[in-house]
């Protein structure tokens, strides 16, 4: 019976490209198998579906296994077919042939994912919520919180960066990080889509962050990302699904009227990285696990059986996961790490660096200048070349000088800012684009988020200058 499945879908292969698709396509010349599925959408359905496959017969029979599955299916129930659905359909394989089943899910997601994004449309359904899935604990705990409090979840994952040399799991096929979500929100019974946002990201956070530190500064990409990439993409794909709410793992809360408020936790608390999210799309999100502390997380993912529950903490920005902030600014930036002179406060040369952008404001070690008191980084200029470096009390800042105010209530009522991320809030006096400290603070860096606090609750942001 498995044999006649697998052997029909080889002899039929669904191999048509319907108008209006999208395409997904997954292998290549390294495994040597080669899958590309086609899925058009209209609605909240998938009108038509095909695929084109070469290789072996077990990718072939696989990829037409897909088409058939999702073929007029809601895009609901295609978004909760995985590679077991596709290995089922075909009566069984075995664990050599797996493998094509992987690769065709990989195809069909890409493409599903694609098409409901620019072609889907569905009402609204009440309770229905997207929780954005990165494949770690705590966005499993967050899904499964608005799943025990009554909503009706999807769950979507973001390919924001894949580079052999930076993802250190990358499959011979695919972002693994991507299959790893897929696989974990299938176990949890939920319906999952895989958004593409190499483009935008490349285009929207990872070539800033290079120019920034071309020119010297020190950027920080997540609230950028945060601000104007991921979670705008994520919300319009929320109202393609029906979903009227966004939910994800970040530990903050939203205040009563709107705006962002630290997590209950401190030490986790990311609502710096937030900062800069509009309140329009503030309006429509949800921090399940505000109120929590990491163990608890840890917790309730293990009593739910999640693979997860001990997954360690993701520890640097996504796309160096695995490489060196230098190694990456030469490879994708062609940034020439033209060393330089380091120089006192006075203009006195004290020694080499290996390159501005490798450095930032408040860094002590690696600055390779021997012995004597200590010296930190208190500035970098781009146009000379050259870091400046002084003591302890020259890092300390009484004025700073900002670009891009953005703020959601009056000036005076800021109390504090934060000038770097896991950094206390500072008592302060925001006047136009210039915040007055009360007490000094070491090391603000050209490129940083400001962000304005009153009590517990964000009320702005800008960038320091
Ligand atoms: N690639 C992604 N796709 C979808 N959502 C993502 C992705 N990366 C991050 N997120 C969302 O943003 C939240 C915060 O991201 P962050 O990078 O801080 O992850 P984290 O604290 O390591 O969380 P997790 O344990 O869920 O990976 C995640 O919990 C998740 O909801």
């Amino acid at each position: 019976m498995a044999d006649e499945r697998f052997e029909e879908y080889l002899r039929a292969p669904r191999g048509h490209r319907p108008e209006g698709a999208r395409h997904g396509a997954a292998g290549g010349a390294a495994c040597g198998d080669l899958v590309r599925v086609s899925v058009a959408v209209e609605g909240d359905r998938v009108a038509d579906a095909g695929c084109d496959a070469s290789g072996c017969g077990a990718a072939q029979a696989a990829a037409s296994a897909a088409v058939e599955l999702v073929r007029g299916a809601p895009v609901l129930a295609a978004g909760r077919v995985s590679a077991a659905t596709i290995a089922g359909e075909l009566g069984g394989l075995s664990p050599g042939k797996v493998h094509a089943a992987e690769l065709a899910a990989d195809a069909l997601h890409r493409a599903l994912g694609a098409a409901v994004r620019a072609d889907g449309t569905a009402a609204a359904v009440p309770g229905r919520v997207l929780v954005a899935m990165s494949g770690g604990v705590d966005s499993a705990v967050a899904a499964l919180r608005c799943g025990a409090a009554g909503g009706d979840v999807v769950a979507v994952t973001l390919e924001l960066w894949a580079s052999p040399e930076n993802d250190a799991e990358t499959s011979c096929c695919s972002a693994s990080a991507v299959r790893h979500a897929r696989a974990l929100a299938h176990r949890m019974g939920l319906a999952h889509f895989t958004l593409d946002l190499r483009d935008e990201f490349r285009a929207g956070v990872v070539e800033p962050w290079l120019a920034d530190h071309e020119a010297g500064l020190t950027p920080n990409p997540c609230v950028r990302c945060n601000g104007s990439v991921r979670l705008d993409a994520m919300l319009d794909f929320a109202d393609r699904v029906g979903a009227q709410t966004l939910a994800t793992g970040h530990y903050a809360r939203l205040d009563g009227d709107g705006l962002l408020r630290v997590a209950a936790d401190p030490a986790k608390d990311q609502s710096y990285v937030l900062a800069a999210v509009p309140r329009s799309s503030l309006a429509r999100m949800r921090f399940p696990l505000g109120e929590l502390a990491k163990p608890q997380v840890r917790t309730l993912a293990e009593d739910a059986g999640l693979p997860v529950a001990r997954k360690p903490d993701s520890q640097d920005l996504c796309f160096l996961a695995g490489t060196g902030r230098a190694a990456f600014l030469a490879r994708h930036g062609g940034h020439r790490a033209r060393p330089g002179d380091i120089v006192d406060a006075a203009g006195r040369r004290l020694g080499r660096h290996r390159g501005h952008a490798e450095y930032t404001v408040g860094q002590r070690k690696g600055l390779g200048l021997g012995g004597g008191e200590p010296r930190y980084v208190l500035a970098k200029d781009a146009a000379t070349n050259t870091v400046v470096v002084g003591a302890r009390e020259e890092l300390a800042t009484t004025r700073v000088r900002l670009r891009g105010v953005r703020l959601n209530r009056p000036a005076e009522e800021v109390e504090t800012v934060r000038l770097r991320y896991r950094s206390r809030p500072v008592a302060c006096r925001l006047d136009g684009d210039v915040v007055e400290l009360e007490e000094a603070f070491d090391g603000a860096a050209p490129g940083q988020a400001a962000v304005f606090m009153a009590g517990e609750r964000v009320l702005g942001h800008a960038t320091i200058a």
